[in-house]
């Protein structure tokens, strides 16, 4: 069995994907850090913290963390994806999805502390964008879909870990 830090559907369908046999023992949790991270730092943190805390909550060997954020660039705000697998005696591992640039629009409110999940919701007349196509979904007219951005992250966890010799 492995333990993920979320209740949320599109992420959890994204480890069923990658994990097939497995048992997945999905728990809200912490992120500890902003609800709406605004760094690839605080994204990866809260990726982390969200693996640790599933992991320590189930007991089980592995948990695994996937959070959405957003990064300020040169190029301006960018919609960015993390995700930690933490495994006993292991260092985390982390891999980030692929990026893109989020509207002009959304710069306001999201820097007045507003979530990205409202905004996208009202940007697309849709209700749980973030639970289902998510803003990647929205912004890419459904060529990518949320599910499938941490469905990538998810694979390249597991390949991390397993490519690993030992822990520690
Ligand atoms: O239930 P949890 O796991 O908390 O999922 P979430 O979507 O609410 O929370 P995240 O921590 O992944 O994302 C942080 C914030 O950014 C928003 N967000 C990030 N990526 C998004 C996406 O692709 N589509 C819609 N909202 C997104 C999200 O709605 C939150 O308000």
């Amino acid at each position: 069995m492995i333990a993920l830090g979320t209740t949320n559907p599109a992420k959890i369908r994204a480890v069923q994907a990658v994990f097939t046999t497995t048992e997945i023992k999905a728990l809200s949790v912490s992120s500890e850090v902003s609800a709406q991270p605004f760094s690839d730092e605080e994204t990866v943190e809260g990726a982390i913290n969200r693996a640790r805390n599933a992991k320590v909550e189930a007991n089980v060997a592995i948990g695994i963390g996937l959070e959405g954020g957003v990064v300020e660039t040169d190029r301006g705000l960018l919609l960015c994806n993390w995700g930690a697998l933490l495994a006993s005696d292991c260092e985390p591992i982390v891999a980030g999805g692929l990026r893109i640039p989020l509207p002009e629009e959304f710069v306001a409110p999201l820097k007045s502390g507003r979530e990205l999940g409202e905004i996208i919701d009202e940007y697309a007349k849709k209700e749980n964008v973030r639970q289902n196509e998510g803003a990647i979904g929205i912004l890419t007219g459904g060529y990518i879909s949320r599910e499938q951005v941490f469905t990538d992250i998810v694979k390249a966890l597991i390949g991390q870990y397993k490519q690993l010799k030992s822990c520690r």
